[in-house]
């Protein structure tokens, strides 16, 4: 499992002419560790005395966060598994029609697969976007650029894993699927934008 490997292992797998992990795991990943530097900030609000007036909403936080670091840590490995079943299906038999037919069907549906898991990641990052607001407004100051290295990472988290989903999306024939995620992830990016760009000019504000 990606998960397991050590930061080395991690990258050297990704450089290596292995199909996975890919943009998407990477994506993923970007995610948990957007997650794991709020949750941090929310910790070491916790940590001080000086934030003694909501050290019980951070530890709320901070609880909120590690759930959501933990589920995109799986989906580094749901990522590649999901790109290694499309490819998986593109290995299937093609002689008889009736293996043409099921390779087709399959491929279809690996597509709808590997586009699932990066729109599901990208959707599930903007649960980040509020913890990112209130940890700026009421979280430990002497992070505040740990809030902003997070924002950033989940920025490229969303677009990402839409890079993924609109590649795949490229392959898939079921017109009313494709429309309805495109609808969702332009929805989602507009969102992303709308929210982070304040925020993010409001940290460099501070620290220039
Ligand atoms: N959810 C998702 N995650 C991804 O990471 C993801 C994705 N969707 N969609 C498309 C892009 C692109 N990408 C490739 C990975 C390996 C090869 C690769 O190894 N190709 C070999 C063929 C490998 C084989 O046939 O076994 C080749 O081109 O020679 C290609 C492309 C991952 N992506």
């Amino acid at each position: 499992m990606l998960k397991e490997l050590t930061v080395a292992g991690f990258v050297a797998e990704t450089s290596s002419d292995s199909p996975a992990p890919g943009g998407g795991s990477v994506s993923a990943l970007a995610a948990a560790q957007a997650a794991a530097l709020l949750g941090m900030v929310a910790n070491l609000t916790v940590k001080s005395k000086k934030y003694e007036a909501v050290h019980e909403e951070m530890q709320k936080y901070a609880e909120e966060l590690k759930e959501l670091e933990l589920d995109f840590v799986e989906d580094i490995d749901r990522d590649s598994n999901s790109f290694n079943g499309v490819m998986a299906a593109f290995k299937l038999p093609k002689e008889t029609d009736e293996e043409k037919a099921i390779r087709t069907k399959t491929i279809q549906e690996e597509y709808k697969k590997a586009a699932n898991v990066p729109l599901q990641v990208g959707l599930k990052t903007l649960k980040l976007l509020d913890y990112a607001g209130v940890l700026i407004e009421k979280g430990n100051s002497n992070a505040i650029t740990d809030v902003g290295v997070g924002l950033l990472n989940l920025k490229l988290a969303v677009r990402g894993a839409f890079y993924n989903v609109k590649i795949n999306l490229g392959s898939i024939k079921d017109e009313a699927f494709v429309a309805d995620t495109k609808k969702q992830m332009a929805e989602a990016l507009e969102k992303v934008e709308a929210v982070t760009a304040p925020l993010l000019e409001k940290i460099e504000a501070e620290i220039e």
